[in-house]
This record gives C-alpha cells, sequence and structure tokens, in this order.
C-alpha cells in the first residue's frame, strides 16, 4: 500500500484534502545532481543502466515533497528496441541516421518481448520500488504512437514535422501500419511495466497538437485509445496531448483517468470541454518557472483556485525547463502542498 495517496486518489476521483503535485520533466537538466552525472555517460546510457535510471528518479524526490515519482527514461527507448538506433546528440537532440522511409523499413522493424529488449527498464522499476518503500507512487510511460512516429519518419526535432505529416498524407495505409505496430509493441511495454508495479501510466504526444483535429483522430488519438483500452482495466492511465485542446472532449469520453493539458488553455476552458467527470492535470506556463518565486507561488495557487481541488492533478503544462533555478521549482511545490480553500 501507498502511504502517500493524494495522486492516486485524484485519479480514481476521489476526495482530497488538497491536490497532489509532480512536474513533468523532473528528472532532468534543472537539477545540478543530474548536470553532474551527465558529464560521465551519455543520455541512452544512463536510460539503460538500471542503476542509473533509479537514481535520476529518485533526485527530484529528494530535493521536493512532490506527490508521485516518474521513472527515468525516454519514450524513444521504445523504437530503439524495435530497432530503430537513435541516438542523442549535443544540440541536436535525438537522432535517427536512418528514418523510416519505406514500406520495407516497416516490415523491417522488430518486436522482441519485452523482457529481452527492455529489460532495463523493468529493471529500474524494481530498484526504484524499493528504494521509494511505498512512500510515494510511480508513474511509468511512453510516447504516444503518433509522437514515436515523428521521430522514426523525421529522424530527428522539428518545429513542424511535415516529412512525418507528408508521410502520412500521401501513404496513409503505410502509415497506419506502421502506427499499428508502434501501438501493439507499446502495449506489451506498457503492460510489463505495470507487472513489474508502477501505479499509473502517461502517455505523452507532444506533437499530437500539430494535426487537425480530424487527422488527429485518424492518425493519432484512434491508437492512443487502443492503449488505454488495454491498460486501462489495470492501471490508471494519464493522456497528455500537447496542442490538444480541440481532442478533449473525446479524451474524456475514454477510460482515461486524467487528460493532461497545456497553458493555452484556460483551467475553466478545459472543465467545460471536459464535462467535469474526468480529473484533470496541468498547465504551469513552464517558462513562469523563470519569473520569481513571489509570482510563481501566488499563480500557482491561483491555478488551483481555477481548476478546483478535487478532481485535479497541479503540473506544468509541458516539461520543466533546463534553466528554471531550484528555488523558483521550489515554490511551485510549496504553493500547491500548502494550499489551503
Ligand atoms: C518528446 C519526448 C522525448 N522524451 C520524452 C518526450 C515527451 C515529453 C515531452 O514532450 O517533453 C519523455 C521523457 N524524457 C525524459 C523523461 C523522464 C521522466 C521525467 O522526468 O519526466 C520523460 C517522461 C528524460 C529526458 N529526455 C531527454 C532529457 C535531456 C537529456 C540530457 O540532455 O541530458 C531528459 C532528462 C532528452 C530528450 N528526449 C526527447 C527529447 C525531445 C529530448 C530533448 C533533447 C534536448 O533538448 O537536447 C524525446
Amino acid at each position: 500500500m501507498i502511504k502517500n495517496t493524494l495522486f492516486l486518489d485524484a485519479l480514481k476521483g476521489k476526495h482530497v484534502e488538497r491536490p497532489p503535485v509532480w512536474m513533468m520533466r523532473q528528472a532532468g537538466r534543472f537539477l545540478p545532481e543530474f548536470r553532474a552525472l551527465r558529464d560521465k555517460y551519455d543520455f541512452f546510457t544512463r536510460c539503460q543502466n538500471p542503476e542509473l535510471a533509479a537514481e535520476i528518479t529518485l533526485m527530484p524526490v529528494k530535493r521536493f515533497p512532490i506527490d508521485s515519482a516518474i521513472l527515468f527514461s525516454d519514450i524513444l527507448v521504445v523504437p530503439q528496441a524495435m530497432g530503430l538506433n537513435f541516438e542523442m546528440k549535443e544540440s541536436i537532440g535525438p537522432y535517427l541516421q536512418n528514418p523510416i522511409t519505406s514500406q520495407s523499413d516497416i516490415d523491417k522493424l522488430i518486436t522482441p518481448p519485452i523482457e529481452e529488449s527492455l529489460g532495463y527498464v523493468l529493471e529500474a522499476i524494481t530498484i526504484t520500488k524499493k528504494s521509494l518503500n511505498d512512500e510515494i507512487p510511480l508513474i511509468g510511460f511512453s510516447g504516444a504512437p503518433w509522437t514515436i512516429l515523428c521521430y522514426a519518419i523525421e529522424g530527428k526535432g522539428s518545429k513542424t514535422f511535415d516529412k512525418a505529416k507528408s508521410f502520412c498524407f500521401k501513404t496513409p495505409e503505410k502509415a497506419h501500419l506502421l502506427l499499428q505496430k508502434i501501438t501493439d509493441y507499446t502495449i506489451q511495454y506498457l503492460l510489463k511495466k505495470v507487472e513489474y508495479g508502477v501505479d499509473a501510466i502517461q502517455i505523452f504526444d507532444s506533437w499530437g497538437g500539430l494535426l487537425s483535429p480530424k487527422d488527429y483522430e485518424k492518425f493519432s488519438w484512434k491508437y492512443i485509445d487502443q492503449i488505454v483500452e488495454s491498460l486501462a482495466p489495470k492501471v490508471p492511465v494519464i493522456v497528455f496531448g500537447k496542442g490538444c485542446w480541440y481532442a478533449l472532449q473525446m479524451m474524456s469520453r475514454s477510460k482515461a483517468s486524467a487528460i493532461g493539458v497545456d497553458w493555452t488553455i484556460t483551467p475553466q476552458q478545459a472543465r467545460e470541454f471536459t464535462g467535469d467527470i474526468i480529473t484533470l492535470q496541468g498547465n504551469f506556463d513552464p517558462a513562469k518557472l523563470l519569473s520569481t518565486p513571489e509570482i510563481i507561488y501566488s499563480e500557482a495557487q491561483q491555478m488551483i483556485r481555477d481548476f478546483g481541488v478535487q478532481r485535479y492533478i497541479a503540473n506544468l503544462g509541458h516539461g520543466i525547463l533546463p534553466n528554471v533555478p531550484l528555488q523558483n521549482a521550489e515554490a511551485f511545490i510549496k504553493a500547491i502542498v500548502e494550499f489551503k480553500e
């Protein structure tokens, strides 16, 4: 039994005294202890070493009174396991030398048993759960198939992901084949994560907002929903679609326990679209953590009043930025932990 039940209670829609809080990308570059490790090991080495991954997962937990941990890893370990050799390049970010261009590239993708290809993630879960000692829950995650396709086709980050989009629009049958392959393997992966002890799952659709509402339904939601359907009977699922405000109503009717929202929508609008039937998570502008602790504290508490205390998980609207001062992140967490109605 997890001692701090706030996060899981909010996901279940149970009554809470205050909202739980965690930060997307909390196990990352804004922490000096993370940057110190970074000088020693390259990114995917850190992901592949279970002890290191567990150690990084716990870094923000030791520093801040957060209500959930999220396993340090990356969404790109899934396409890596399928045979796409992603690297993390300084100043470029994720990079794939031979992106997918053809049917035969899709046919060549492999789907080994998860214990073989991603055993290091499962091991990291075991170690992390032991260290957490049931104090707070642990979130496991994956990318949404659409966001994974974006990197698999484009080969690197992009503002528009127009190569990925043109692949989908020109050769939709190929795109659907690829999306289904990614989906099936992601489901296997997430089910294993649950078996190894993660307490909740978050699906990151960082590039969902690049699609029109119709194309989002076709190329992204259709596959996210399959993941939700497979996982929801076992574990609470959070779906975060960056820029996907137009899909909130559809998302709220799924079996997801919570929907993540970014800062381009007001809490009131998000509640309106989702009809109060689902937990919402978000949506503090990550760049606002670059203001002052006083401003952050007061705006974070206003955010709680705007969403309401119940059925709400306080978080950022996207990942924390690397240049956020520690005391500013602390002010954000403090504002939530100290909130009184
Ligand atoms: C799109 C995406 C990726 N990875 C992820 C997403 C979806 C979420 C989002 O949109 O932010 C998800 C992710 N990546 C990471 C986590 C760990 C858990 C957490 O703290 O939230 C999670 C949940 C660690 C990481 N993943 C990455 C870092 C930084 C690594 C480093 O430079 O040391 C961390 C801590 C690298 C990464 N990995 C990826 C990108 C675009 C980058 C940044 C590249 C850059 O800016 O240089 C792919």
